[in-house]
């Protein structure tokens, strides 16, 4: 492993490691980052740390990847798919080069929210094409692999096969993908966050305790990875009725802020429930996408978001 290591530098703000990685396939590489996160990690106290891989002077350096903003939940249907794709959509018209990768393996939904169902991705030398969209996000997603209507038992080197195969895609000029993660923080989860570096993570929850206590799980799960934490989403929050326009608390209110808060994490925005984000998402028409209320939360999320990633442009993988 030590005549892997090209320098390292400790900052205030980080410990910066370059591996040398020339002649080591995307295994190989892995292993040698996996082992060194393990060597520090023993080490107890360190500031954030970041590698960047170089290979040989001389070699070809693949070109860049697009950076990764995964999503993801302590737990399912807190609203994870209907916040990554109107955090996509928000980005895309602000200008950013998004794309969209459906990772979650349990029920992947994109194609829906997204109005892409049914389609099919082309693919060139195995590399696969992302499925364009109407909201200028192309998109791939778990649901694009399997046959229409067939269910996947995706076991866990299968699950980051195929989820290779979406991010490795060719996105063209995509500069930053937002990843859905599956829900949970098991080893799939923690496979995925280790073989494909997140850039930085974005976790939403309900207010309610239960919720929340899974939120903090998964925030664990990145912290262990050693993905920064961009901040935390509560969704469902607050139910407008529609007939008389009371507000109710269902699930409670304020609770995600109050824990990420406790935590030290920046709370990003609060989503209500409303009958309108349901119904514009089962007919794929994201609430970003438009002028409304409706969207005013996903947009103002997504703009925190790119205040982030501006803040920590380098926080993107050096070479592929
Ligand atoms: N703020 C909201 N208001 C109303 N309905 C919502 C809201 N957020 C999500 N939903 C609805 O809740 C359901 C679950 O949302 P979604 O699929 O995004 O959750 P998820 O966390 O990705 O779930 P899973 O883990 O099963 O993939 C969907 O029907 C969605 O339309």
């Amino acid at each position: 492993m030590g005549d892997r290591l090209a320098s390292m530098r400790l900052g205030a703000e980080s410990l910066t490691v370059v591996l040398e990685v020339g002649g080591l396939d995307t295994l190989g590489r892995d292993k040698l980052e996996i082992a060194v996160r393990g060597a520090l990690h023993g080490l107890g106290d360190l500031p954030p740390l970041r590698i960047a891989q170089m290979a040989e002077r001389g070699e070809t350096v693949a070109p860049k990847k697009p950076r990764i903003i995964a999503v993801g939940s302590g737990k399912g249907g807190v609203g994870k798919s209907t916040v990554s794709a109107n955090i996509a959509v928000a980005l895309a018209r602000m200008g950013v080069k998004v794309g969209l990768v459906d990772a979650d393996i349990y029920g992947p939904s994109q194609p829906r929210l997204m109005a892409s169902e049914g389609e099919r991705p082309t693919a060139k030398d195995k590399t696969l094409n992302p499925v364009p969209t109407r909201y200028g996000v192309p998109m791939l997603s778990m649901g694009h692999l399997a046959e229409p209507g067939q269910a996947i038992a995706w076991r866990g080197p299968m699950a980051g096969n195929a989820l290779a195969q979406l991010i490795e895609a060719d996105w063209g000029d995509v500069d930053t993908l937002v990843v859905d993660l599956p829900p949970g923080t098991g080893d799939v989860q923690l496979t995925m966050i280790q073989r494909f570096k997140p850039a930085g993570a974005v976790i939403v929850s309900t207010p309610q305790d239960l919720a929340l206590m899974d939120a903090t799980r998964a925030i664990g799960l990145f912290d262990k990875a050693g993905v920064p934490v961009i901040g935390m989403v509560e969704n469902m929050a607050g139910y407008a009725c529609p007939h008389c326009g009371e507000v109710s608390d269902p699930f409670g209110q304020g609770g995600a802020e109050a824990a990420a808060k406790t935590m030290g994490y920046d709370f990003l925005g609060r989503i209500p429930l409303t009958l309108n984000i349901r119904a514009a998402s089962d007919a794929g028409q994201p609430p970003a996408a438009g002028d409304d209320d409706a969207g005013a939360p996903f947009v103002a999320i997504a703009g925190k978001v790119a205040d982030w990633l501006k803040a920590n442009a380098d926080a993107e993988p050096v070479t592929a």
